[in-house]
């Protein structure tokens, strides 16, 4: 029988920088094979929460549950270890280094030390394959944030976290990088935590949708109920 546990939980998380409070309690379930959306205005939290989620962040109180096992105390590579998986707004490769030395360096999350990168990676970005000895900065956005995706699947991920992975991106570009966001979740089991301020693009991706305002989810549901105009009236005026 498959299993549905959930693969990232938390529960009633708080955090912040320094004396600065920002998240004020959060809870929620992110099943296997979902694209949970997290949608909601600049400065309302949502990076702060996925750098809480993958340790980059201390969590000040609440837990976190990864694969079932409480991580809230872990460091970062252990996160990473286990299945987490964070690509940050802006991409962060590393511009000097070539694609393919971006690539090596994702292995490094991978529990298995004699992993290579994977084939799929060049299947869903060929560009990558084109450009391999190509230093990372002279790539075009939408190639970086390809090349930061496809770094992150080398550490065989089971949730990818992404913040703003539209950011910059020119149109073209963005439709094919809802497809093979679709396909990974498919064929790579992953689960999927999206940050995104393109409505249009997370709510056509995401099985479940959630709003947060002043660090807190204010809304949330099943992605159907928030295809729909007047919900959307409501979320954009928060
Ligand atoms: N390093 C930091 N030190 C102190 N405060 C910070 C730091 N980074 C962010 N903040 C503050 O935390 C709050 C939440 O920021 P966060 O970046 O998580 O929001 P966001 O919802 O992701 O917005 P955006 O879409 O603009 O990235 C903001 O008030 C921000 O000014």
């Amino acid at each position: 029988m498959e299993n549905n546990n959930p693969v990232l939980e938390l529960d009633n998380v708080k955090s912040g920088y320094q004396n600065i409070p920002v998240i004020n309690g959060v809870s929620l379930a992110l099943p296997p094979k979902d694209v949970l959306f997290l949608f909601g205005r600049n400065g309302v939290g949502k990076t702060t929460l996925l750098k809480t989620i993958c340790g980059l962040l201390k969590t000040r109180s609440g837990q976190i549950k990864l694969n079932q096992e409480d991580c809230t105390n872990w460091p970062t590579h252990k996160r990473a270890r286990h299945g987490i998986a964070y690509v940050p707004q802006g991409r962060g490769i590393f511009p000097k280094h070539t694609v393919r030395q971006n690539l090596v360096a994702g292995l490094r999350a991978c529990p298995d030390r004699n992993a290579d990168i994977p084939e799929q990676v060049f299947e869903y970005f060929p560009i990558l394959k084109e450009r391999i000895n190509q230093a990372g900065g002279t790539l075009s956005g939408g190639q970086q944030q390809m090349l930061a995706i496809a770094r992150a699947l080398c550490g065989r991920p089971n949730i990818l976290l992404l913040d703003e992975p539209t950011e910059g991106i020119q149109p073209s570009i963005v439709q094919t990088l809802q497809e093979i966001v679709r396909t990974i979740v498919e064929e790579h089991h992953v689960s999927v935590l999206l940050v995104e301020q393109n409505f249009e693009f997370g709510i056509e991706l995401a099985t479940h949708c959630m709003v947060m305002d002043k660090g807190e989810i204010v809304k949330e549901g099943d992605a159907s109920e928030f295809r729909n105009e007047e919900v959307l009236e409501e979320i954009l005026a928060l």
